[in-house]
Parts: structure tokens; sequence; C-alpha cells
């Protein structure tokens, strides 16, 4: 048994979690009708209408007792000074300071690590606007127009996502392109649309070890002497954003083309380093700078304000009680607005690379759920599909609504009906259909009583289901900042709670290794099948494929 589940915290809320079954949010909201305004917070530009879960005063009490006696404040303080939270990598996790904007000093193990990150800062400033100006020039004296981000898992979904999250703030005169993956298909594509005399290739990895971005970087780069380039003209058109240089400079990008940066900056975390670089290059580097004051507006937020008044912890709170005491096993991310369309993928890593661990402190193998599985898509398109599960499905599925109450060239006949239809999901959830209305609805319909009552089960939607609503007045660099922050230190404090260390990701890398294994018995035909019989039966089935 864990301490945590032993805890007297823990023991409270299940019995408040028992307490409440039964009730209903449709009664609680008749009864009180302060409740929306209660729970109720605004910050950073968003607005967090969390009243629409299964909660009263004592249970958010509760839950932030959890909170104080998991010390969620020292921890949170552990990691903005700096200490080695991600004990089992030895690190910092500091993408704190990468939005530092307080003036002040961030220490790593004795040295204040702001006069590196504000250099790195200025040179991608400025090649921003060499590139912008057309003053950084191809090796045929041609601007560099198309640009080739390189990159997989957090050197790829927080540039591509964000870049296209905030598309009515692009810098127009280069178009951007993204490839993560390995498989071929991806990368031919891209290039084969591309002028090699006009295009940047910007490689990001921070490890410089990941197979699928050395070798699309490889593929490129063999494109592009092929197409007429040469060994020397590459510094013109390659650079590369990593913390291992040593690697990078043997790979052949030239030093001064390589954007630093640090075994302190977390992979799922680093949109706030030079790896936000095609972030900058798609929308400016002013913008870019917005980005990252709004995640530091978040951060302050979170260090200063009381837990019942904090946005991250709040919504983490709630998080832990359907985890945790209500068996739910997924989170779904609706954001109503069609260029945020990729922020669930983006949460996605975060949270579930982050919080997805089984250790507790050392060495204590947990018994309790963890990170649920995120999910979701652009709203309204889930409410012809997925929608039918959140509201009549046996398995409880908490939501988190997103919409911009304003947006860029607004059409507000289509904005209207958007927000209406977001509106309108959250409050069907909340209140859901009794028996007795679905039947009255039936009257008059020519059916039988029978057919009646029948239809009227069916018709029956039980609601209470749970959901948050953020509105934001737009989402403009500054606030998509603060909610990306707001979501990092969301799951900062779940895993607080949950003992776990979110920083790491050893269950990434056992597939890593094994693949390369595999990859070594593909290419050589004649090195023996000496795995499990059912892998050993697919590579055999490939090779067989290959000599065809
Ligand atoms: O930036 P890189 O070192 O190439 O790593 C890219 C990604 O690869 C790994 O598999 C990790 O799970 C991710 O957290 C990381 O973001």
């Amino acid at each position: 048994m864990n301490s945590l589940t032993q805890s007297p915290c823990w023991k409270t809320l299940q019995s408040l979690a028992a307490e409440i079954s039964g009730q209903h949010m449709r009664h609680w909201f008749e009864q009180d009708p302060q409740r929306a305004e209660r729970f109720n917070i605004d910050a950073c530009g968003i607005n967090l209408d969390y009243s629409k879960n299964l909660i009263n005063q004592q249970i958010m009490e509760g839950l932030t007792g959890l909170a104080n006696q998991q010390q969620v404040e020292t921890k949170r303080d552990a990691m903005f000074a700096g200490e080695i939270i991600n004990h089992t990598e030895e690190r910092a996790a500091l993408h704190t300071a990468l939005r530092n904007f307080s003036g002040q000093p961030v220490m790593v193990e004795g040295v204040d690590v702001m006069p590196e990150v504000l250099a790195t800062q200025d040179k991608m400033g400025d090649f921003v606007k060499r590139i912008h100006s057309g003053s950084h020039k191809g090796y045929t004296g041609k601007p560099l127009k198309e640009i080739v981000c390189i990159g997989i898992g957090g050197s790829f979904l927080g540039p591509k996502i964000m870049s296209e999250a905030l598309k009515p703030y692009w810098h127009q005169g280069v178009n951007v392109h993204f490839v993560a993956n390995v498989d071929g298909c991806h990368i031919h594509d891209v290039l084969a649309t591309l002028d090699h005399e006009q295009t940047l290739v910007v490689m990001s990895s921070k490890s410089f070890t990941t197979q699928e971005t050395l070798q699309n970087t490889l593929t490129t780069k063999d494109w592009f002497l092929k197409a007429g380039g040469t060994q020397q003209d590459i510094a013109k058109h390659f650079i590369c954003v990593s913390s291992n240089i040593e690697a990078a400079t043997e790979f052949g990008i030239a030093e001064e083309n390589i954007f630093p940066m640090w075994d302190w900056v977390g992979g799922r975390y680093s949109l706030w380093s030079a790896i936000g670089l095609p972030i900058a290059l798609r929308l400016g580097y002013e913008n870019y700078r917005a980005l990252l004051e709004g995640a530091y507006e978040m951060d302050c937020h979170f260090k200063q304000a009381p837990l019942e008044q904090n946005l991250p912890v709040v919504m983490a709170l709630l998080g832990v009680w359907y985890t945790n005491f209500f068996g739910a096993q997924s989170h779904v991310l609706l954001p109503y607005y069609h260029y945020l369309r990729g922020f669930p993928a983006y949460v996605q890593q975060l949270d579930m690379e982050s919080n997805g661990k089984c250790i507790a402190g050392d060495k204590e193998q947990i018994d309790y759920a963890t990170g649920p599985v995120i999910w979701g898509s652009e709203g309204t398109n889930g409410q012809h599909s997925f929608h039918q599960l959140i509201h009549q499905g046996k398995v409880l599925i908490p939501a988190d609504f997103m919409l911009p109450l304003k947006v860029e060239n607004q059409n507000d006949t289509h904005h209207a009906m958007l927000a209406s239809n977001c509106f309108g999901q959250t409050q069907a959830l909340m209140q859901g259909k009794t028996f007795d209305e679905a039947y009255a609805d039936l009257d008059g319909k020519g059916l039988s009583d029978d057919k009646r009552e029948s239809l009227a089960h069916h018709k029956t939607m039980p609601g209470n289901k749970p959901s948050n609503t953020l509105l934001f007045e737009q989402l403009d660099p500054k606030t998509l900042g603060a909610l990306v922050a707001l979501y990092e230190h969301k799951v900062f404090v779940q895993g607080a709670i949950w003992g776990v260390n979110s920083f790491d990701q050893w269950g990434v890398e056992l597939g890593k290794v094994l693949g390369n294994q595999v990859l070594d018995k593909i290419r050589n035909a004649d090195e023996p099948l000496d795995l499990d019989a059912s892998t050993n039966a697919l590579i055999k089935r490939f090779r067989q494929a290959l000599k065809k």
C-alpha cells in the first residue's frame, strides 16, 4: 500500500466522493445561484469556469489539503530555483528560465544561466530579422523563403502547433514546413515542391541522436547536393538547434549555425528555447517574445496566487479528483478554434510523457492511477462523432472546452454558432435530460406506450458530466504562451501530488534501443534471427519483401 493512498487527505477525499454519489450538478446549480461565480478564476487573459464539475466547497478544500500534504508549493519553488528535481537524469527542469523576464539570475549548480539564455535569444532575433529582410541569402544570392523544419517529439510538436495556432500573426513572405516522421513519404513530398536555392533547413534535436531527425536531415542534405549545391554551400542553408554541440559539429553543421540549448530544458518543455526558432521565423521575433511573456505571466501567477485561486493548481486538482476518485482514465481537450486544433496533440506529449509513470519517489511501486490518456480535437467536429460517448457512455471523461471570444477577421455569424455550440455542449453534459423530459418530448408522436417508454430510455441523458470552460479574450501570442504554461504547470502539480518524476521518459528509450537492434537485422540479411518468435517472423517477412 502506498503512503499517498493511506494518507488522511486521500481518505477524506474518498468519503467526500462517496457523499456526493447520487447527487446531480443540475440541482447544485438550482440551489446555489452563485455557483458559476464561486468556481471561476481569471488570470493572464484566461477565464476558467470550473463550476460544471463534481465539486463543492468542501471538496475543493479537501483537494487543496491534498496539495498541501504533498508539498506542492515546496516542490514548485524547488523547480523555479533550479534544484535537481529530475533526479533520475540528475538535471534541473528550468524551462521557466527561458521566459524569465524578471531580470533576476537563475542559478543551476552555482552558475547563472541567464546570460547564455539571453545571448541565444539575441542570436535568434538577429537571425530571424536577416531571414525576413532577405539579407541572409542562399548560395546563389537568392533570399531563403522556404523553411524546412526537421525534428520530432518536443522538437516538433511545440514549433508546429504553436505556429499553426497563431496563423493570424504570421509574417508574410516565408513558407514554413515541418517534417517529423522517418516515413520517407513526408520528407519526399515536402522537398518535391521546393527550390533548393531558396530553402533554409532548421534541424532541431536536443540530443542530436534521434534517428528520425538525423535521417531526414541526411536525406535533405543529399537532395540539396544533388540539386546543385556543394558541401561548402551547406553553411548558408542548414542550421541546427541542439544541446549536443559536439555531435552537431561532427555532423557537419558550421559552429556559427548552431543555436544552443541545455540539458536542463526537457524536450517537451523546449519551445521556449531555440527549439522555438521555427515559431519566430513563422511569426516574427516580436510575436515570439510575446509568447514567452505570456508564459512568464503564468509563471508569476503560479508562484504567487493562493492555491484555491491558482489556475494550474485548480485544474490539476480537478484532474486528480476524477483520475483517482472516479476512475476516469482519459481527459478530452476540445478547442473551439480551428487554428488551435493541434493543441490536444501538444498536451498529449506534455502530459502523457511527463506523468505516465509507475514509480513514486526513489523506488516506490505506485498503486494508484497517474496521468490520464489525453485526446481530443477541434469543436464542433467532435460533436458529430465522439461526443456521443462522452454524453451517454459508461466511462467518465472530463473535458476542457476552449474558446477565444474574439478572433481576427471575425465572421460574426460563424463565431456565434461556434460559441453557442461550445456553451451548449457544456450545458448538455452538465444537465443531461431526465427520463420524464424525454418521455414528455415524445407526446403526440403517435407512438405506442411501450415504444414511447423504450425510446424515452434511449433518449435519457445522464448529465452530471464534468467540464471546464476556458475563455480567452483572443488567442494572441501572449495568451497562447500563458495557456501552454498553464498546462505545463498543471502537469507539474499532478506529478508533485502523485510523487512521480515528471521530467524523465525512460519508457520511450526502450523502444528506441530495440528499434535499432531490429534495424541491424533488417539491413544485414545474414544476422541470425534470435529474437522472440513473433518479431523474428515479422523481420523475415520484411526481408523477403525486400528481395522481391
Ligand atoms: O530533440 P531530440 O533529442 O531529437 O528528441 C526528440 C524527442 O525524442 C524522444 O523520443 C523523447 O521522448 C522526446 O521527449 C523528445 O522530445
